[in-house]
């Protein structure tokens, strides 16, 4: 009787040095096997393993099949285990959440949690597996990210079924209540990287701008808006007739007008998501279409000055017997092109973009725009006459938005905003003089604004009365100046074609001020 305790003692000893010494065979293995011949070890110890364990795993990886995209279920997984393991986990990992306020804590690599739901335990753990590849020709180590569940099997049916339905449904409902939104850019000096990177780099999207704050005809407003909630809450509508869930918008008009204003104020309507593409530094209709598809739903793509991204502008190009006039515009055209081309490149040359007309049309309504759903396309442009009509047409650019010089209307909101006025006896003088003279929101604006501490609203209305008086002025002199060449035309040549000329610039000088 005496001898059980040191057989049991001797058991356990010698239990624990095997232990120790398989643990130590397998460290040595891993450390230093092949790659190939580990892993074909490790897949045949899980099959032999799992015909004797009672527990069922579900791995959800980060990538799967194409590997362009993160898995949707990854990302639900991450979310809901986020919020739910920062109670019970050990090792968390801390970043910054919505409004830079406060950290969101979520569960660190190789750190395993308990969940619990209709009684069943279910353990997650999120790992990940490294194996070597050579995408670019040398040796890099590719990681693969997964969260693993284990259950018993006696709850299998209600795992795969009613838990998981659970966690991706909470998990989404998370994304969207903690979403940080993001402006996203393409950025011209990407290098081709692991799949894992991805081809779009961001920042959090804070940009103020409203609809309120904006200065545009009421009505204009109250219909823009409309379109846009209505577009957000028509899933059902679009899934019926067959469509794609997706809404191009077209916004033209000077610059100054509001145009990036606007997108960022539907940004912050919908809560969406910004991509903004920079069409000149993408490589070619391949490289446009990965673009795509990285782009999530709940956004918005949008492409400014598309008349200076690429040239789709060809076709409409006047042939033969061009007045001077319109020679010296498109010269001035093609540079304040090339200058724009330049600043949006950020000043870096590039520009060596081989994307297409139809590559573009295919980005837009091709096949792979269906990928994601919920987003809106946005073109902007100065020049909307100078587009190709393929790409404006209804159906691509569904809702066409012209946005122009500031109203009367315009003008009040402004004020409204800049000085807190709803009126003022200079509001009649600045309404008799907007109707005489076309200026931007953007020059209302800066008129308005406060130059030191001592300036009080009479005095910023003062700095727009005499804005406006000076562009009367410049435009008086001009349609002076204008007239007094075109009589000398008409008295040097004597034709009546110059009368063709003389009121283009007549037009010239209406469009601005
Ligand atoms: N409709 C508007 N309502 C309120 N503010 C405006 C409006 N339009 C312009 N602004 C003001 O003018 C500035 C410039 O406007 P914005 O950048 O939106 O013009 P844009 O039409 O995009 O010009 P561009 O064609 O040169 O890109 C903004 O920062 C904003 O303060
Ligand atoms: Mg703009």
């Amino acid at each position: 009787m005496e001898m059980v305790p040191s057989t049991m003692a001797d058991m356990w000893t010698k239990m624990g040095s095997t232990l120790a010494s398989f643990m130590f065979i397998w460290a040595v293995f891993r450390q230093y096997c092949p790659y190939e011949l580990r892993r074909y070890f490790e897949k045949y110890t899980h099959t032999i393993m799992g015909y004797f364990s009672p527990y069922i795993k579900i791995s959800v990886h980060e990538f799967t099949g194409d590997r362009l995209k993160r898995s949707e279920a990854y990302v639900a997984v991450e979310a809901y285990l986020s919020a739910n393991s920062s109670k019970t986990a050990k090792r968390l990992k801390a970043e910054m959440g919505k409004d830079s306020t406060n950290l969101v804590l979520s569960m660190d690599e190789y750190e395993k949690v308990t969940d619990e739901f209709r009684g069943a335990k279910i353990w997650w753990v999120a790992s990940k597996t490294v194996s070597p590849s050579r995408p670019m020709g040398y040796y890099q180590e590719q990681e693969k990210r997964y969260y693993r569940l284990t259950f018993h099997k006696r709850y299998r049916e209600m795992i795969t079924g009613a838990y998981l339905e659970h966690v991706v449904k909470e998990g989404k409902e998370i994304r969207v209540r903690n979403r940080q939104r993001k402006l996203y850019t393409n950025s011209p000096c990407y290098k081709w990287p692991s799949y894992k990177q991805t081809m779009w780099s961001h920042i959090v999207f804070e940009h103020p701008a409203r609809f309120e704050t904006m200065a545009l005809e009421p009505s204009n407003k109250k219909d823009i808006i409309e379109d846009l909630v209505t577009f957000s809450q028509s899933r059902e509508f679009y899934s019926r007739i067959g469509k794609v869930w997706k809404r191009g918008y077209l916004l033209y008009g000077p610059p100054g007008t509001g145009k990036s204003t606007m997108i960022a104020a539907m940004a912050n309507l919908l809560n969406y998501d910004v991509y903004d593409l920079e069409l000149t530094a993408v490589k070619d209709n391949t490289e446009l279409r990965k673009l795509l598809i990285e782009t999530t739903s709940k956004s918005i793509i949008v492409i400014e000055d598309i008349d200076c991204s690429l040239d789709l502008t060809g076709q409409r190009k006047k042939k033969g017997g061009k007045a001077v006039a319109d020679e010296d515009k498109e010269k001035m055209e093609k540079e304040r092109r090339e200058a724009k081309e330049e600043s949006n490149n950020g000043g870096g040359g590039g520009g060596s973009s081989r994307v297409t007309l139809s590559g573009l049309l295919n980005f837009i309504d091709g096949l792979w725009s269906a990928c994601g759903g919920e987003r809106l396309i946005v073109f902007t442009t100065n020049y909307v006459e100078k587009l190709d009509p393929a790409l404006i047409r209804r159906g691509r650019m569904d809702k066409h938005i012209e946005l122009s010089y500031c109203s009367f209307e315009g003008f009040k909101v402004l004020a409204k905003n800049y000085l807190q006025l709803e009126t003022h006896p200079l509001f009649d003088t600045i309404d008799g003089l907007m109707k005489e003279v076309d200026i931007t929101p953007a020059d209302v604006a800066e008129s308005l604004m406060p130059k030191s501490p001592l300036d009080n609203a009479e005095k910023c209305l003062w700095s727009l009365i005499h804005a406006l008086e000076e562009s009367k002025e410049e435009a008086a002199k001009k349609v002076a100046e204008q007239e007094e060449t075109s009589s000398k035309q008409i008295k040097d040549h004597g034709t009546p074609a110059m009368e063709d000329d003389v009121k283009h610039h007549e037009n010239n000088v209406s469009e601005k001020p």
